[in-house]
């Protein structure tokens, strides 16, 4: 048997555009078993566009792309989703059980498996992030956390090598965001596989972050440690004028970034709670990253 491939993902000299916009250009990037990269960046930096390319469903204007040895093609058992949600998602009326189903359907695993292998599967991936005891509540009777939870089980349900999150941490507080970082990361661990996870915030992914991406719009990027992307120099470099970074504790804040460059629209918008909380749920005032 052949021994298993150790980039899951492998891009080489990608580069997208929509019509003569350029995105990002010369993209390299090997994202090996069992690692953990952070993508972060302004908004419209192409970050979600990314995660699109990995799934199938955006073409490469140039350069290759592999995902555990093969093309990128929707409905691969390889990639697992977690989406972005949006302020104006409203609450879904399943139970939590039925959504995470709904990540075997379209997939090998869905078709033809018998109803109880089925139910197994799903049980087992609401028990892998802690949701089993919730399993038959309505989604929107969740808290934010909670659906979160559910969100990831149903992205874990058939089993990927390699797990894609579009800020999954946004509309959550500061304990739910530290619940499912951790909850992510262990699942990375235990099964030697590959996080690709977009947040406007590293500190609630610190701990667990091997390498980030930044992406700075207009095409750039700059690929490398946290200690290596997150600097000063760096960041000012990307975006062509002053930034600091500064360590405070264990938490990095950046100061300075060009207005286009915050990535507000990931803040909650007070307009808009979260229908399940109607308390602010995110506290985090800070830009960070
Ligand atoms: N199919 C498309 N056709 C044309 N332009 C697109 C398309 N999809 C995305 N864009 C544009 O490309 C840019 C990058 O979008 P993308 O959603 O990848 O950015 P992002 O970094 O994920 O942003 P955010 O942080 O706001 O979610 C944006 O300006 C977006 O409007």
């Amino acid at each position: 048997m052949a021994a298993p491939r150790n980039d899951l993902l492998e891009v080489r000299r990608a580069t997208l555009a929509y019509g003569s916009r350029v995105i990002w250009q010369e993209l390299d990037l090997a994202v090996r078993r069992g690692e953990f990269l952070a993508v972060l960046g302004a908004n419209g930096s192409g970050k979600t566009s990314l995660l699109r390319v990995v799934l199938g469903l955006q073409p490469l204007s140039s350069g290759t792309v592999l995902v555990d040895g093969a093309r990128p093609r929707r409905g691969s058992n390889a990639v697992g989703y977690v989406a972005q949600q949006r302020a104006s998602d409203s609450p879904m009326p399943q139970r939590a059980k039925d959504l995470v189903g709904q990540g075997l359907d379209g997939h090998r695993w869905g078709i033809g498996l018998p109803g109880r292998d089925r139910e197994r599967r799903i049980r087992a991936a609401l028990d892998e992030v802690g949701a089993l005891s919730y399993a038959d509540w309505p989604i929107g009777a969740l808290s934010g956390g909670e659906q979160q939870r559910v969100r990831i089980a149903q992205a874990l349900v058939a089993d990927p090598r390699l797990l894609l999150c579009d800020e999954p941490l946004s509309w959550l507080d500061v304990t739910s965001q530290q619940t499912i970082s951790s909850l992510v990361d262990r699942w990375r661990r235990e099964h030697d596989s590959a996080v690709l996870f977009v947040t406007h915030d590293i500190n609630p992914v610190l701990p667990y972050v091997d390498r980030v991406l930044y992406m700075a719009g207009d095409g750039q990027h700059r690929l490398g440690t946290v200690d290596e992307v997150l600097t000063g120099d760096t960041l000012s470099a990307l975006h062509g004028a002053p930034v600091d970074v500064v360590r405070l504790r264990d938490r990095i804040v950046i100061v300075g970034l060009p207005e286009a460059a915050h990535p507000h629209g990931a803040h909650p918008d007070p307009a808009h709670p979260d229908p399940a909380h109607p308390e602010p749920a995110r506290p985090e005032k800070v830009h960070s990253a």
